[in-house]
């Protein structure tokens, strides 16, 4: 049971957030669990409180790290509810591009020392969120990673491709966004989309003891040193926001993208029957 006892401090309700952020103040680490079941799948509401949490973490002088991770079995995030993208109104989809824009300033920029425990499937924008972090662990078994967005007929924005660039390298990104490739645990160690691969009870403990060599860093010249490394990425897109957020609604709202969408959720429908 999360929040219960001193020295844990909840910014959610437990049970009822759908971002819930237990703050551990004698360790300074916080932990951040999407917990929108049955997928995590990320709409507007989820992205704004993301972006809130982040933001309140940044500014709590007694938080230095955050772990991201699931409170849903099996998932780490499905990526951008398709939802939002389907059958939406262009200010409905600028809104939410906006939600999400901020929401990865936050995580990209943040000064703490970021952590995904990825626990389970994570593709698209579960990947994004992963790759955001400073240091990814993620079970081995059947979950897969990756950005897979070609697959839905739609074309992962540039910033998704420079995090990735920055992740992979240059090659290994050509070919994952072109083929919109999912990887599994280790697959994607081995191209060093994830750091470390362990069985899925160890993921948390690995993430606490990778945390202890990173805390042992002074916060201030780890902070300078993480923002001279994404400063540019993060300036390219802070730089063009609303062109950005206009670009995905129109981009979103064309006839033959629509199609697509609606053809890949029916055929995630059909994988159940
Ligand atoms: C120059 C051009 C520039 C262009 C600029 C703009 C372009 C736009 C870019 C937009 C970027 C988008 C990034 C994204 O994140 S897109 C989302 C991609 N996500 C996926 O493809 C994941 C799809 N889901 C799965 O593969 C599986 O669900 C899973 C994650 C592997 C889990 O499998 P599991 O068997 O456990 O669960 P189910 O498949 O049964 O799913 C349960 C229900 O949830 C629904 N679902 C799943 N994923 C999503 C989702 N992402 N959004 C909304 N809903 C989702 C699924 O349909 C089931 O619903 P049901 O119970 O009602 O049938």
């Amino acid at each position: 049971q999360v929040c219960t006892q001193v020295p844990y401090r909840c910014y959610s309700t437990p049970g009822v957030g759908q971002v819930q952020v237990d703050m551990n103040s004698e360790t300074g680490v916080a932990t951040v669990r999407l917990n929108r079941p049955p997928v995590n799948s990320l709409n507007l509401d989820v992205l704004t409180e993301l972006g809130i949490a982040l933001e309140k973490l940044d500014a709590d002088r007694t938080c230095r790290a955050m772990v991201l991770a699931s409170a849903v079995p099996g998932i780490f995030s499905a990526g951008l509810d398709i939802l939002e993208m389907y059958q939406s109104t262009p200010e409905r989809c600028v809104a939410f591009w906006r939600a999400l824009q901020d929401a990865w300033l936050g995580l990209y920029g943040s000064r703490l020392v970021t952590m995904a425990a990825i626990e389970g499937h994570s593709p698209a924008g579960g990947c994004l969120l992963a790759m955001s972090c400073d240091y990814r662990v993620m079970a081995d078994g059947k979950f897969q990673i990756g950005l897979n967005e070609t697959r839905l007929g739609i074309v992962a924005p540039f910033w998704f491709e420079d995090v990735m660039l920055n992740t992979i390298g240059h090659r290994e990104t050509e070919k994952a966004l072109q083929l919109g490739a999912m990887y599994s645990a280790q697959q994607a160690l081995s191209i060093g989309l994830v750091d470390k691969v362990v069985p899925l009870a160890e993921v948390m403990p690995t993430v606490q003891g990778e945390l202890k060599n990173w805390l042992q860093i002074p916060d201030a010249a780890r902070v300078i040193t993480k923002t001279s490394m994404r400063k540019q990425v993060l300036d390219r897109l802070r730089s063009q926001k609303e062109k950005d957020a206009q670009f995905f609604a129109d981009f979103i709202g064309r006839d033959s993208v629509q199609r697509s969408l609606g053809a890949y959720i029916a055929s995630l429908q059909k994988r159940k029957s």
